[in-house]
Formats: C-alpha cells, structure tokens, sequence
C-alpha cells in the first residue's frame, strides 16, 4: 500500500515535470512535504543544464531538498523585486473540482503561498486520495498559521466561524508543546464542514457560513480577517491568466493538478 502510494507520487511529478518544466528555466518554485521530493528527482532526471537555474524554496525541508539534489537556493526574499517565477510546484492535502486546495497538512503554507502567487504558472502533485470534488471530505482540517501571542484569540474566533473543535498544533511529543512553523509561528488546525464549490453554490447551497457551511473562497476570506493570523491553508481564488488581469501574478490556485492514480496512470485536473 504504502509503495503504491509512493510509485503515485513520483508518477504525477513525472508527468508534470514533463509537462511544464520550461526549457532554460531561470526561476523555480519548489514546494514543501513528500510529494515534492519526486519533482526534484523528475526535474534532475531531465538531464537538462541548471547552472542558469535558481529553484526558490518554500520553508526548510524544501531548502534542504534543493541543495542536495545539487542545486542552487535562492530565498523567495533574495529573489529581485518585480521577477516573475517560471513556474512553481508543490503538493497538497486535498484538490476540490475547482482546483482550491488545502495545504499546510506537513506545517508549511506561507511561503508555499506567497511563491505560488508569484509564479505564472503554479502546478500541484499529488496521489489519487487528495482528488475531492469538495475540500475538507478525506482530509478533515483547515491548517492556519498563527502568531503565537493570539492563538486563543484566533481559536475562539475560529469556533464563532464554525470550527469544530479547533487545536494549537502541537509537536509529535505533546511535552514539547505547540510546534512552530519556518516563521516561528503556530498552527491551528480547525475542521469544519465539507466546503462548497462554486457549482454547489450556483445550484442553490448556501455558503456564507448559517450553520457552519463554507464556501471555500468565503470562508477563506474570513479566517484570514482574523486579527493574528498570518495566513490560512486554503489556497483558493484567481488563477493564471486570469490572475494576472487582475494585477496579480499566477494567484494560489493551480493551473493544473497531477494525481498518481492506484493503476499508474496520471489524472489531470486544469483549472477553467
Ligand atoms: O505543509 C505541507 C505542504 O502544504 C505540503 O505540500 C502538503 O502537506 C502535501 O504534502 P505531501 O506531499 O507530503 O502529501
């Protein structure tokens, strides 16, 4: 099973590798968790030249992963101001049918955000049990990093939006108490209920929130008013071309999504 699942992961990141890797990358977004590892690998099995190729990491795992695949780190405040990613790549906790994803699953989701939004194209990787048509179905939580000193602020506001018994992330060891993110910052995890896609709410759901039913870009949105929370793990929003109109870059939500499926063939999921 568990083999399974890992031949899955290396499948969809071969796939998008293949697929939107661009020739003479300058910039690149790598990501954080297991997933990503496989891109790394698919991007080094290309065998093209990276010596003009600098891969901008989203915490310090995706560092680490970087730098012993034998290529360079740029830190995302390193990168010169007004440069536009090539393309990003990272994983996730859960796709719905809109390409909204939840991520932060493995403690990191700020940067993986703020280089996602920088990037004209941002690709997600994944195996088949990440595929939901709504979030928040297999995958049961919202990560939300949060300054320490409003935790308990942040978790009574959570509970007003609808959490279901939202908790301070804590470390494997819960003597050692909450676990810090990249920034020194804390996560809370807040499930809620399965979370409306823009086709449920077209066909007559409501989604702003009566009786703990989110929309995921409204419930997004009011998290992240939360006065102490730095940013929420539901990447969701403008996309692509549409996203630059905006004045934006590539926005959160990807482009396309790759799941390794358990008869090892690729499904794809692009954003509309
Ligand atoms: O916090 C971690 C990141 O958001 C990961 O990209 C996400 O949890 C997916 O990780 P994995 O590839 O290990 O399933």
């Amino acid at each position: 099973m568990a083999d399974a699942v890992e031949a899955a992961k290396r499948a969809a990141a071969k796939t998008a590798v293949a697929n939107h890797y661009p020739e003479n990358a300058r910039w690149v977004g790598i990501g954080s968790g297991t997933t990503i590892v496989y891109v790394v690998e698919a991007i080094k099995a290309l065998g093209v030249d990276t010596s003009n190729t600098r891969y901008v990491p989203t915490g310090y795992q995706s560092r680490q992963l970087i730098v012993s695949a034998g290529l360079t780190a740029v830190e995302f405040d390193a990168v010169p101001a007004g440069t536009v990613l090539d393309v990003a790549f990272d994983g996730a906790d859960e796709v719905d049918d809109d390409l909204n994803c939840i991520k932060g699953g493995g403690a990191c989701l700020f940067q993986e955000k703020i280089v996602a939004m920088q990037a004209k194209q941002f690709i997600c990787v994944a195996d088949s049990r990440k595929l939901q048509s709504r979030l928040l179905t297999n995958w049961k939580y919202v990560p939300i990093e949060v300054a320490p000193i409003a935790a308990y602020r942040v978790l009574n506001k959570l509970l007003e939006l609808g959490a279901i018994n939202p908790i301070i992330r804590t470390n494997k060891d819960p003597k050692q108490g909450p676990l810090k993110t990249d920034q020194d910052f804390f996560l809370i995890d807040a499930p809620f209920k399965p979370l409306l896609t823009k086709a449920d709410v077209a066909n007559g759901q409501d989604g702003s929130g009566k009786d703990g039913v989110w929309e995921v870009n409204l419930l997004a949105r009011a998290i992240k008013q939360i006065t102490g929370v730095l940013d929420v793990g539901i990447f969701s929003g403008l996309t692509g071309p549409e996203a630059t109109a905006a004045g934006g870059v590539g926005g959160q939500r990807p482009v396309a999504a790759y799941f390794g499926m358990p008869d090892g063939s690729v499904s794809v999921r692009k954003a509309l």
